[in-house]
């Protein structure tokens, strides 16, 4: 399985002055941390990351620091997630059919959800991690008043790895750049192209590592995970 991991974010909600994968979380970057859950997933062979070339002085760093035996490549990302993935994208070896993508700051994946999500992707052509919502969510107009209360059994929040058939998701990319869409994740362009995307159970654990209480939660998992060795 082909892996792509968009790096070139800034971190603005982070607050910090560099790409918040560089950040440390038990003396190791974000970074990392997911390369290393790459690293051990039996389905993976090949491993791309999407980066700002300031960026990959660092990357290489990190990646000769974890002596990984997979191939791994470096791509230039683009300016939002969407184009830093459509690059990612460009850059597949040909021949390859089925593609993960995972955000670089969901730094506590799990070798064994890339491997689910890699074994589920054998059986359709779009899947995405997601977990169910815990809260009570309330749609809201732009003056903070609430308009209406979904039924919760219908929400799920999404996560990474989201996984495609390589040719639909590079034709849903030209299709989303074409019209202008706009979207946050990968899963959204299929369904704009009315695919089929399928969930596979994500993990709690799974956060996407966005805020600065979000570095917190995240040391205080692997701390338990290394405990539990
Ligand atoms: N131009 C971009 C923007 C984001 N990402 C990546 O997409 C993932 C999810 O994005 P997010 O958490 O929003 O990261 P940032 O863009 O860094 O954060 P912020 O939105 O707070 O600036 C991250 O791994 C980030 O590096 C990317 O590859 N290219
Ligand atoms: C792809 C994603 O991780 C799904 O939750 C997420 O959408 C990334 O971007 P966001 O804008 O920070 O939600």
């Amino acid at each position: 399985m082909h892996v792509l991991i968009p790096a070139a974010g800034m971190g603005k909600r982070m607050g910090s002055d560099r790409n918040k994968l560089l950040l440390t979380v038990l003396g190791d970057p974000l970074l990392a941390w997911t390369l290393r859950a790459a690293e051990a997933a039996e389905t993976v062979e090949w491993i791309g990351i999407m980066g700002q070339p300031t960026d990959f002085p660092a990357f290489e760093e990190i990646i000769g620091g974890l002596g990984l035996q997979k191939p791994v490549h470096l791509i230039v990302g683009g300016s939002t997630r969407q184009e830093s993935v459509y690059n990612g994208l460009q850059a597949l070896p040909e021949g390859a059919e089925r593609v993960l993508i995972h955000d670089g700051a969901r730094c506590l994946v799990t070798p064994e959800l890339f491997d689910r999500c890699a074994i589920a992707l054998q059986e359709c052509e779009g899947l995405i991690a997601a977990v169910p919502v815990k809260d009570t969510i309330k749609v809201v107009n732009t003056e903070h008043w609430i308009e209406s209360t979904p039924n919760r059994a219908d929400l799920w929040a999404a996560q990474t790895p989201q996984g495609f058939a390589v040719d639909a998701i590079k034709d849903c990319h030209e299709k989303g750049r074409a019209k202008g869409w706009e979207v946050t994740d990968d899963a959204a362009l299929f369904e704009q192209c009315q695919l089929p995307v399928k969930i596979v159970r994500g993990e709690e654990t799974n956060i996407k590592v966005t805020t600065p209480i979000d570095l917190a939660i995240a040391e205080r998992i692997l701390q338990q995970r290394s405990t539990d060795l």
